[in-house]
């Protein structure tokens, strides 16, 4: 059915409808997959489809801001700026960051290399961080939460603090388990379950 048609009968889709919409469309897959920890499975969310879409961009900014706003106000310490390893979470943490500042409550971006760059500067950790800050750590997706881990080894090993975690798509795996473990609330925009309905 048109997402125009879908509008009619349901009534005004809001930005996280519409968002969930492309993700489904765009980048739910089936097949034969071998997944970042070795696991195997038959489901695969390429997030980098709809957070490099132009309009899922922008979505994903608006959406990703909300949410984090929403947990932020229930901190104590203002986070500084958002990131996690490239690359799945690099679109989403730039879209956020630049829809803070059209908020006029900027966070700053940053990106975790999966290993220290050999040359140049030999950063582990790009762009807008500094030892003490206070960041948000944001996954695309997550399946065991090994990457999340390992992200957040690297920014605490360089004197960062991880707020919270934000994953675009938690496939509700035992992630948030093992990161809220680590003592750092999760917060899911959608789960597996929600957008295979
Ligand atoms: O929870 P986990 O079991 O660690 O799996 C999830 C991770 O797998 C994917 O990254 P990938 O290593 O494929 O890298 P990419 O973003 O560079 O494509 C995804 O972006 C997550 O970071
Ligand atoms: O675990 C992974 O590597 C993984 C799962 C998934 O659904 N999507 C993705 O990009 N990575």
């Amino acid at each position: 059915m048109a997402l125009a048609q879908t509008e009619r009968l349901t009534g005004p889709m809001t930005a996280r409808d519409e968002l969930k919409a492309i993700l489904q469309k765009k980048s739910i897959r089936t097949g034969d997959f071998t997944l970042a920890s070795g696991k195997k499975s038959d489901f695969y969310v390429d997030c980098r489809v709809t957070t490099m879409d132009c309009r899922g961009a922008i979505l994903v900014g608006e959406v990703g801001y909300a949410a984090v706003t929403e947990m932020i106000a229930e901190l104590s310490e203002k986070p500084v700026a958002i990131g996690g390893m490239t690359m799945g979470a690099d679109p989403i943490s730039l879209a956020i960051a630049m829809e803070s500042s059209r908020q006029n409550n900027p966070l700053q971006m940053f990106s975790v290399r999966k290993e220290a760059k050999k040359y140049g500067t030999g950063k582990r950790v790009e762009g807008n961080f500094n030892s003490g800050d206070t960041i948000i750590l944001v996954e695309d997706t997550a399946t065991t939460g090994g990457s999340t881990i390992k992200a957040m080894d690297a920014i605490e090993a360089e004197g960062g603090k991880v707020a919270f975690v934000l994953i675009l798509v938690d496939r509700q795996e035992g992630a948030k388990e093992v990161i809220e473990a680590r003592g750092v609330e999760v917060v899911s925009v959608y789960g597996k379950a929600e957008l295979i309905q």
